[in-house]
């Protein structure tokens, strides 16, 4: 039988993403110079480097089983795929942006207005939906500069500091979506077995990457305190200690809130307060 095939982008901010994700995940190639195609080691598995915005709708066509791409244009292609599972990676919104003096007040006021965007699809149904009949302008980047040109009123586009806006003079009017990397599979999942394996791989990595291993120590009298902050992900594991008035719990957290538990574990008296980060799980 082929390989199985998937799809991950060429070059731009997401082509790194997806190497690093597969490379934790045990999905380990070598991409030659400017090649094409690589061949993961030891698993029936070829990775092709295709353009970020073609991945959804060559995995829809099943020129490739599996992708890597962002979910903002698996919704602007318009294609019937499955979103396996969201990478925690890449996010960002897309929203419709005006110029900081803008006169309007409502995307309604826009009426016959001309927006510039790489998003036309999903531009059309948003403006449509609040009632503007929109000129649109496809454009393929450099978005943010089209109204100084002279070529739009507004703008469609990915937002994620807003540093790009603000260099432009331009706010956000509305907010469309909010988006992030995601893994997809063409709909015919030809050898389901493999998919779900590297799935499950994925979402190893994709979890260890979002929590810490916490390790304490903790009077037994604030052990019950102590559990409703760290609950982790099933429930905290709890050993006995030498002395008996106290015992070690062990908890996942989520990393972006360790700083604030192990604040709080401290005022409860807690000792010996450890974060180790993890590499990979299977929970
Ligand atoms: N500023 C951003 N922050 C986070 N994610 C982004 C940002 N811009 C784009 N993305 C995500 O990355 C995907 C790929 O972006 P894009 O097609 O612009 O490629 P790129 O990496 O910027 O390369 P290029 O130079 O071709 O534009 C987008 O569809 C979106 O999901
Ligand atoms: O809110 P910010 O953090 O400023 O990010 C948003 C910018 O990032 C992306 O552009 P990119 O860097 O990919 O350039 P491009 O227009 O060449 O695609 C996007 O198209 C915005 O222009
Ligand atoms: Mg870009």
């Amino acid at each position: 039988m082929e390989n199985f095939r998937i799809g991950i982008p060429s070059k731009g901010r997401l082509a790194e993403v997806a190497t690093e994700l597969l490379g934790d995940a045990g999905l380990k190639f070598r991409r030659q110079d400017r090649s094409l195609f690589a061949r993961v080691r030891d698993m029936p598995i070829d990775i092709t480097f295709l353009r970020t915005d073609d991945i959804p709708v060559l995995c829809a066509e099943g020129a490739i089983d599996m992708g890597i791409t962002g979910s903002d244009l698996v919704q602007e292609a318009e294609v019937e795929v499955d979103t396996r599972m969201e990478l925690g990676v890449g996010k960002c919104r897309l929203a419709l942006c005006v110029p900081e003096d803008t006169s309007w007040n409502t995307v309604g006021d826009m009426k016959q207005c001309r927006v510039a965007t790489s998003f036309p699809n999903v531009t059309r149904q948003y403006l449509e939906a609040n009632g503007a009949q929109p000129h649109l302008v496809n454009l393929s980047g450099s978005v943010e500069v089209m109204i100084s040109l002279g070529i739009a009123d507004a703008i469609v586009d990915l937002v994620e500091t807003g540093s790009t806006l603000a260099a432009n003079r331009l706010k956000i009017f509305a907010e469309i979506g909010s988006y992030e990397t995601v893994l997809i599979q063409n709909k015919q999942k030809r050898m389901p077995e493999l998919a779900d394996r590297i799935v499950r791989r994925l979402e190893g990595v994709v979890i260890a990457r979002d929590y810490s291993l916490l390790e304490y120590n903790i009077r037994r009298e604030n052990l019950a305190a102590a559990e409703a902050i760290t609950p982790g992900f099933n429930s905290p594991t709890i050993n006995p200690l030498e002395d008996e008035a106290w015992c070690a719990v062990r908890a996942m957290v989520k990393r972006k809130e360790v700083i604030d538990v192990m604040e709080k574990l401290e005022q409860l008296g807690a000792s010996a307060i450890l974060q180790t980060n993890i590499a990979n799980c299977r929970l």
